[in-house]
C-alpha cells in the first residue's frame, strides 16, 4: 500500500469555528477514498485543505501537517498553483467556462504556458479520452461546452483537471447533480481513472461510496469518526455513531 497524502492531526478554523478538529487520515494512492457523513460535517473543507482551496478565504486557520509524497504542503516555499496543478479539484455542479470544449480543456495548459498547437491538440484528445468523452465530442470540439447535457459538461470538468496532468483528483459530490445514467457513467470512469490516480471522493450517497470506494472516512461534527475499507465499515463499524449512520437512525 502506498501512501499518497498523510493528513496528520489537522484542524482547521473559520474565524472561531473549529470546523475541523484533529483529523489523521491515509489516502493511497490508485485508490478511492470516499468522505461520507452529514451536511454540515466538513467533508468539503476537509478536502478543500488537500490543495490549499481554503487559502483563498479570510479569516481561516489551519494547524496540523498535510504530506503529499512525505512532503509539507502547507510550508511557505510549497507554490499553491502548482500544488493544484498536481491535486486537482472537481466540484458538484459542472462549471465548463463558456467557451468551446477545446478551448476549456487547454485553458489550464495554456495558463501554463503550453502554446504549441500540435501540443495543444495532444492534450484535448488525451484528456477527453481519459474523462471517457472523447466519442461524444470529437466531431464538435469547437463548439460550446454550455451545449453538453449536465453529464457531459461533468466529464468535461474532469478532463479539464486531467489535463493538468495531475497526480490526486479531489471530486466535492460529482454526480449529486447527475442523474442514474450520467452517474453510473462517472462511477465507471472512476474505476478507470483509479488505475493512475489518487481519488478523494465526497458523496452524500452511502451507495456510491459502497460501489466505488476502497476506504472510506465517515465525518461528523468535523471529526473524522471513523476510518477504514469501505467494505469492513460498512458492515462492521467499530463506532456506534457510524453504524447509526449508515443504517439510517440519524443524518
Ligand atoms: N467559508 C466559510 N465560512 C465560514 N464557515 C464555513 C465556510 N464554509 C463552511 N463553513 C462551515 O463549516 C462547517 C463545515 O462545512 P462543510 O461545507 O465543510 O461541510 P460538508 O460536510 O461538506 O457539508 P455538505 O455535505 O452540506 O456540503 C459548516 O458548519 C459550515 O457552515
Amino acid at each position: 500500500m502506498e501512501i499518497k497524502i498523510k493528513v496528520e492531526n489537522l484542524t482547521f478554523y473559520y474565524g472561531n469555528f473549529k470546523a475541523l478538529d484533529n483529523i489523521s487520515i491515509d489516502i493511497e494512492d490508485r485508490k478511492i477514498t470516499a468522505l461520507i457523513g452529514p451536511s454540515g460535517c466538513g467533508k468539503s473543507t476537509f478536502i478543500r485543505t488537500l490543495n490549499r482551496m481554503n487559502d483563498l478565504i479570510a479569516g481561516t486557520k489551519v494547524e496540523g501537517t498535510i504530506l503529499l509524497d512525505g512532503k509539507d504542503i502547507m510550508k511557505n516555499e510549497i507554490d499553491a498553483v502548482e500544488l493544484r496543478k498536481r491535486v486537482g479539484l472537481v466540484f458538484q455542479k459542472p462549471n465548463p467556462f463558456p467557451k468551446s470544449i477545446y478551448e476549456n480543456v487547454v485553458y489550464g495548459p495554456k495558463r501554463h504556458g503550453i502554446k504549441n498547437k500540435a501540443q495543444l491538440d495532444e492534450i484535448v484528445e488525451k484528456s477527453l479520452q481519459g474523462a471517457a468523452l472523447w466519442d461524444e465530442v470529437k466531431d464538435k470540439l469547437h463548439g460550446s461546452a454550455l451545449a453538453l447535457s449536465g453529464g457531459q459538461q461533468q466529464r468535461l470538468c474532469i478532463a479539464r483537471c486531467l489535463a493538468m496532468q495531475p497526480e490526486v483528483l479531489l471530486m466535492d459530490e460529482p454526480t449529486s447533480a447527475l442523474d442514474p445514467i450520467a452517474t453510473m457513467k462517472i462511477e465507471e470512469l472512476f474505476e478507470t481513472l483509479k488505475k493512475n490516480y489518487a481519488i478523494v471522493i465526497v458523496t452524500h450517497s452511502m451507495q456510491q461510496a459502497g460501489r466505488i470506494s476502497d476506504n472510506t472516512g465517515f465525518f461528523l461534527n468535523g471529526e473524522l469518526v471513523e476510518f477504514g475499507q469501505t467494505d469492513i465499515l460498512f458492515t462492521k463499524p467499530r463506532d456506534k455513531r457510524t453504524e447509526d449512520y449508515i443504517t439510517g437512525r440519524f443524518g
